[in-house]
């Protein structure tokens, strides 16, 4: 897989996220087709999500860039493992962060929080978002490692021969 260096190389245009993201899965380098999700402080459409078949793909959440509470934990991380998603990167925040580390998923999220989030069934799926700076459209293509997380259209991904 062509890491995100070589990608912003190649592809000026490519979208770049803000650098504020710590690496919290065991994986470092992960990419596949974006599934977008915008809420805030609330998990519901993360947990229904990673709970169906992940085919590979990443789960991209704008979550508002809230430090107040976890949108992810262990629970629903390891969903994601045992359904397939490559991986989850979240503008907010992550919790039971040493068994994360364990899992063979990339978790890129901005800090750790012990705090639950609500789940009271609020939040978008599969629409535009903004992510760190960046617009993101369901099936952008998600490429992320320890430099960084960079987007592609579906075109620049078949150009690098990752879709
Ligand atoms: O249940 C939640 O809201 C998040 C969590 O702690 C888990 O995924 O284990």
């Amino acid at each position: 897989m062509p890491g995100t260096c070589d990608l912003s190389d190649r592809f000026p245009d490519a979208r770049v996220a803000a650098p504020v993201f710590r690496d919290f899965g065991g994986r470092r380098a992960f990419s596949g087709r974006a599934v977008t999700v915008k809420c805030f402080e609330d998990n519901s459409r993360i947990k229904e999500l990673l709970a169906t078949a992940g085919e590979g793909r990443v789960l991209v959440v704008d979550g508002g860039g809230s430090l107040r509470c976890a949108l992810m934990g262990d629970m629903i991380a390891a969903d994601a493992v045992a359904n397939g998603w490559a991986g989850v990167v979240i503008e907010g925040c992550v919790r039971d962060t040493a068994i994360l580390a364990t899992l063979d998923i990339g978790i890129k999220a901005l800090a750790a929080n012990p705090r639950r989030s609500t789940r009271r069934g609020e939040g978008s799926a599969h629409i535009d978002i903004s992510f760190a700076g960046t617009p993101v459209s369901e099936g952008d293509w998600v490429v992320a490692d320890e430099d960084g997380v960079v987007f592609l259209s579906a075109e620049q991904a078949t150009e690098a021969e990752l879709a």
